[in-house]
């Protein structure tokens, strides 16, 4: 299965994919230029995890690179408030193109760790999520500090996997 990460720079996107492949982190990160594509093997499932860039500059490309996927992995900073209204608007727009209709959306609140992250009711109010209608939408939230917070993801990555792989 193929599954897109997005979200705007800094949210940890990077840092996921790491958590996810090796059970590293590293506070030492560059920002992602263009995209990397990591291939990690869950449970005899296969993941291709297309890692974007969330600078303003890339998030063009966001949408060419979520059509095909089976599902859309939308990070946010939940620990970074002056970041949200921008971070729900740019999830906003890129669900309203028609070419990712029915994409099932997971999103991340990511950097619980630190003091001040927003609860997951607080962060999906701050998201509008429940305003997304028309698809599938979970949200979980974690530390990629904390490799025991990440298994969900894991886990629900390995369950969108039986209708496409
Ligand atoms: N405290 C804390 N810091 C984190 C966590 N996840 C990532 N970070 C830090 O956040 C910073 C940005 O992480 P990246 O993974 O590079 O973020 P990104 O979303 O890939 O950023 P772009 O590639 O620019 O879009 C790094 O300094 C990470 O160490 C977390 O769970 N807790
Ligand atoms: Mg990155």
């Amino acid at each position: 299965m193929e599954v897109s990460l997005i979200g705007l720079q800094n949210a940890g996107k990077t840092s996921l994919v790491n958590v996810i492949a090796t059970g590293g982190y590293s506070e030492d990160m560059i920002p992602t230029v263009g995209f990397n594509m990591r291939k990690v093997t869950k449970e005899n499932v296969t993941i291709r995890l297309w890692d974007l860039g969330g600078h303003p500059r890339f998030r063009s490309m966001w949408e060419r690179y979520c059509r095909a996927v089976s599902a859309i992995v939308y990070v946010v900073d939940a620990a970074d408030p002056d970041n949200l209204s921008v971070s729900r608007s740019e999830l906003h727009d890129l669900l309203s193109k028609s070419s990712l209709n029915g994409i099932p959306l997971l999103v991340i609140g990511n950097k619980i760790d630190k003091p001040g992250a927003l609860s997951k009711e607080a962060l999906t109010e701050e998201m509008g999520l429940s305003s997304l209608t028309d698809r599938e939408v979970c949200c979980f939230m974690i530390s990629c500090k904390n490799p025991t917070t990440i298994d969900q993801v894991t886990d629900w990555f390995v369950n969108h996997s039986t209708s496409k792989n």
